[in-house]
């Protein structure tokens, strides 16, 4: 079902063990099991429909397996506790494919949202936003409103808006899709910038996509019921 070979170290930040996911009678995860440790860049890599995104939902706590069980700093995501799930919406910041910029807000506004969700004053809501638009090469922008951006200005907003409560772990599906070569790149890296300090990035692709500089590791998925 995929390959992987992870380095020795010590407890995963992130591990699957046996996990089946299926959907009505539609088997999207079988038997997958993979540990993803602090600081490494993962790279989740498959064809359209294969469950990429559902692996991302599972570690996000945002769905649960059929089968098997997902471990986040070593204990199960399903039989986390109210203030447990709390610190993971705190400890995860999401790249997701479909949640887009609030067009009628400023990006320091859009990026400010997940620090006012996570119960951060105005004020150091704005202050961790323009130091995650910083940090993604985009503090020229804050007062512009999304219409502005290129696709891929957008996905660096995007990027900032994931990482503005310092999150340990980034989950970004497909982050460079429907970008060009250079832009995707240029948002690649950056998400390399980040498991450079120590993040742990995993990045769900059907491209292989490669941080420049930084060592990453490819888990490759094959689709369970043919592809699309
Ligand atoms: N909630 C759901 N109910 C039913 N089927 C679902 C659900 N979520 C996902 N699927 C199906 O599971 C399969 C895997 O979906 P998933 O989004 O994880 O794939 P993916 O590899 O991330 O693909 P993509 O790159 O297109 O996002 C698809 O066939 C999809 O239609």
């Amino acid at each position: 079902m995929f390959e992987s070979t992870a380095p020795v170290q010590e407890e995963p930040l992130v591990q699957l063990s046996h996990v089946f996911v299926e959907f009505d009678k539609l088997q999207v995860l079988r038997d997958v099991s993979v540990d993803i440790y602090r600081g490494e860049f993962v790279v989740l890599h498959g064809d359209t429909g294969c469950g990429k995104s559902t692996v991302l939902r599972l570690i996000a706590g945002l769905l649960n397996p059929t089968r098997g069980a997902v471990r986040v700093a070593g204990e199960d995501v399903q039989e986390f506790s109210t203030l447990q799930r709390r610190w993971l919406r705190r400890a995860i910041g999401l790249m997701l494919q479909n949640s887009p910029l609030l067009e009628d807000r400023t990006i320091l506004e859009n990026v400010m949202l997940p620090a006012l969700a996570a119960e951060a004053t105005t004020d150091q809501a704005r202050q961790q936003a323009l130091a995650a638009l910083s940090r993604c090469h985009m503090s020229d922008w804050a007062l512009n409103y999304p219409i502005d951006l290129s696709s891929g200005q957008r996905q660096q907003v995007c990027l900032a808006r994931a990482v503005v409560n310092q999150p340990v772990l980034i989950l970004a599906d497909e982050p460079a899709a429907h970008l060009d070569a250079n832009n995707a790149q240029t948002v690649i890296n950056l998400l390399g910038e980040f498991a450079s300090v120590g993040v742990t990035v995993i990045v769900a692709s059907h491209l292989l996509l490669a941080p420049r500089d930084i060592a990453y590791r490819e888990v490759k998925f094959a689709s369970q019921h043919g592809g699309l």
